[in-house]
Order: structure tokens, then sequence, then C-alpha cells
């Protein structure tokens, strides 16, 4: 399951487009040079380890790398859990990548395992893109964005760096995240 669903960047009412139409989310993000792109996805275990991911998504990661030149790949994955060591971690990780912020890279992100969605803020517009298995979505540096892993976060994702530091955010101090629908929220449109 993809979705892409646009909203005013005041009003998360005011939706302007939503669509499960990859094709259609492709064409609507291109001119704003963002990529979203499908690899064959493969069957993994369950409960994949970060090792069934990058094994079985070797072959393209690869390509990819030697391709665009990435320097890190990495994978990041969260699981649900009832304890609370498990919930305190996922909700730190979810606070930490919902404040609007930006790279001084592309943010390159492979979706191997469950659900995340990038919220990508252009102009006076927020483009909710949610990214299931399979997708592969290119956002530009300087895109103001942030990203909810849910309540109950359950994905693991493959991340390519061009620089050896790896994640490094640049937050805009903008609260817009709590004024927007939530993943959870979103999974639910039919
Ligand atoms: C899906 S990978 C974790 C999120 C992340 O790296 C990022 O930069 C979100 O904006
Ligand atoms: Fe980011
Ligand atoms: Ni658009």
């Amino acid at each position: 399951m993809t979705l892409l669903h646009v909203m005013s960047d005041t009003d998360r009412n005011d939706v302007r487009l939503s669509t499960h139409d990859r094709a259609a989310i492709a064409e609507h993000l291109r001119p704003h040079d963002i990529t979203l792109s499908t690899w064959r996805a493969v069957p993994l275990p369950g409960e994949p380890s970060e090792v069934d991911i990058i094994t079985r998504y070797e072959q393209p990661a690869r390509q990819l790398t030697r391709e665009a030149g990435y320097e890190v790949v990495d994978v990041v994955s969260l699981r649900p859990g009832s304890d609370a060591e498990t919930r305190k971690r996922a909700a730190e990780a979810r606070a930490k990548f919902l404040a609007e912020h930006s790279h001084d890279e592309d943010e390159v992100r492979f979706f191997a395992h469950g659900f995340g969605c990038f919220y990508l803020h252009l102009d006076d517009r927020v483009h909710a893109v949610v990214c299931g298995p399979g997708d592969l979505l290119a956002v530009p540096a300087g895109i103001p964005h942030w990203f909810d892993m849910g309540e109950n976060p359950n994905f693991s994702a493959i991340r390519f760096f061009r620089t050896a530091g790896g994640w490094v955010g640049n937050f805009t101090g903008d609260d817009i995240a709590s004024r927007m629908p939530s993943l959870d929220e979103l999974l639910d449109i039919p």
C-alpha cells in the first residue's frame, strides 16, 4: 500500500489530492524532483532482522549505491512491543523524526517491511507519502519534511547516504506535524 495525500499546510481538512495509485503518485512527485520507484518485493520472514533485509536486497542496493555513489548504507528497524522499554524507545524515535527538518543531502529510503509516512512540505502544501514494502523514495536535499512511524512502529527501511556522517537533520522548529494527520490516521484511508 502506497498513498499520496496532499493538504494545505494550514488546514489538514483542505485535501487537494489523495491517491493510492503508485504511477499517479510518481507522476505527481516528479515535477518536485522527488522520485518514487519500486523494487520487486522479496519474501521476508515475519520479523525480518537487519541482516535478512540487507542480504535479501543486496543486489538492488549495491546497484543503486554504485550508480549514485552512496558511501553509507544502513537499516533502520522498529518493531512493536508492549514492554515499557520498547515503548519508550519507540516514542523517542518517533518524536525525533516528527520534528520538521531538512538535510544537506538527498533523503533516499527503501521500505522493505511495514509502513512509514514522509510529509514533504512543498510551498503551502504538505505532501504525505505513505511508503510500504517495495517503495524507494528519493527526496532532494533542502526540502523541509518530517516522518511518522506511528504509535506502534513496525518497519524496516534501508537508508542511503552520500557522506560518512550518516543522519544529520537541520530542524526548522515548526511543530506542523502536530496539526497534520498521523501515519495511523492515513493508514485508515480506504
Ligand atoms: C525511514 S528512515 C528513518 C527516517 C529518516 O531517516 C528521516 O530522515 C526522516 O525524515
Ligand atoms: Fe529526514
Ligand atoms: Ni505536488
